[in-house]
């Protein structure tokens, strides 16, 4: 097991990177050195797991990174509660072959406290996760954009970032926002894992006790029904699907839409399918807000 190496400053892992990538140029000149950036909030999981292995196998350096970032958090007992789990992370992530680990404290990423001039997500960011979580997507942009400044090349290089088709909002609103702001990175989504009971895998899946767990599979149920329709070219259903959830005791249903996965607008459903689709799911069981989704085509 390779153990990565731990930086907490941004100045740390600027040296450690150009370092790495010079190593990288050196053993084969005649190729640009790649870099890899993934991001998470720690509480590492066969989901991440996914994101370190699909970067370690396209990138010479691969950097994670572990912020539990207070910007996203619109309801302080969430952000209280969130696991940290740093000791089992450096496993995980040993395990995957990733070379360096960022994982700032708050004052390293917000030195004056929370910033005053942040990124927006637009209209996009007030549906869906949005609607309920007022903010979150603005905090989620602005730490993205932090960390695309701290970990990019110092040296020539290719710059990739990865993230998860579970957070599909996010993934394609970091898309938007490397448009918009011309960040120099190619965004790559690596698509969902489950667990083999067909719940996707979440950091906060811990906090569902056996019985929520069991009711929560209704949400992946609905969806893989929607999905195998879809490649019958048969129409949806969206309403029996939205039905089937609802029926489902201890499952209290946010929304499910069918929607267009780079702007999220929702698509009309009473025709088969012609163009990209996916469907989106969040609900709440027990404690904890569960999202999901499935490409449709
Ligand atoms: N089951 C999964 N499959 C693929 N990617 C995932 C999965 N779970 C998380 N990711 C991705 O890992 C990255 C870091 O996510 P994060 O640290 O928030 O974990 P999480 O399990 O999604 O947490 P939570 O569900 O509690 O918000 C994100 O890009 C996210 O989309
Ligand atoms: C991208 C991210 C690490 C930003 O804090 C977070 O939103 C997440 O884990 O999906
Ligand atoms: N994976 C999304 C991070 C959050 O729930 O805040």
């Amino acid at each position: 097991m390779n153990t990565p190496r731990l930086v907490t400053t941004a100045a740390e892992l600027r040296s450690a990177t150009e370092e790495l990538l010079q190593k990288a140029a050196a053993a084969d000149p005649a190729r640009r050195p790649s870099l890899a950036l993934v991001p998470t909030m720690g509480a590492l999981h066969e989901g991440h797991a996914a994101l370190m292995a699909a970067a370690r196998a396209e990138n010479d350096v691969v950097t994670a990174s572990v912020f539990v970032n207070p910007l996203q958090f619109d309801d302080p007992a969430d952000l209280e509660r969130y696991p940290r789990t740093l000791d089992a992370d450096l496993e995980l992530l040993g395990r995957a072959g990733v070379d360096l680990v960022f994982a700032p404290a708050e004052e390293e990423v917000y030195p004056g406290g929370a910033p005053l001039v942040r990124l927006s997500a637009g209209t996009m960011g007030t549906r869906w996760e949005g609607a309920s979580r007022p903010g979150h997507f603005d905090g989620v942009l602005t730490v993205v954009g932090k960390l695309f400044h701290y970990a990019a090349p110092p040296v020539p290089a290719r710059f990739r970032a990865y993230f998860g088709q579970k957070d599909a909002q996010q993934v394609a609103l970091i898309r938007r926002m490397v448009a918009d702001l011309n960040f120099p990175v190619e965004i790559t989504a690596v698509p969902i894992v489950r667990a083999a009971d067909g719940l996707a895998e979440s950091s906060r899946n811990r906090f569902l006790d056996a019985g929520q767990r069991q009711a929560a599979l209704i949400l992946s149920t609905a969806l893989r029904q929607l999905r195998e329709r879809a490649a019958a070219g048969q129409p949806l259903d969206l309403a029996a699907a939205v039905e089937l959830i609802r029926s489902q005791p201890g499952v209290d249903l946010d929304y499910f839409e069918v929607v267009d996965p780079r702007t999220l607008e929702p698509l009309e459903t009473s025709a088969p399918l012609e163009g990209e689709a996916l469907a989106l799911l969040a609900a709440r069981v027990g404690p904890v807000r569960l999202i999901d989704n499935e490409v449709l085509r």
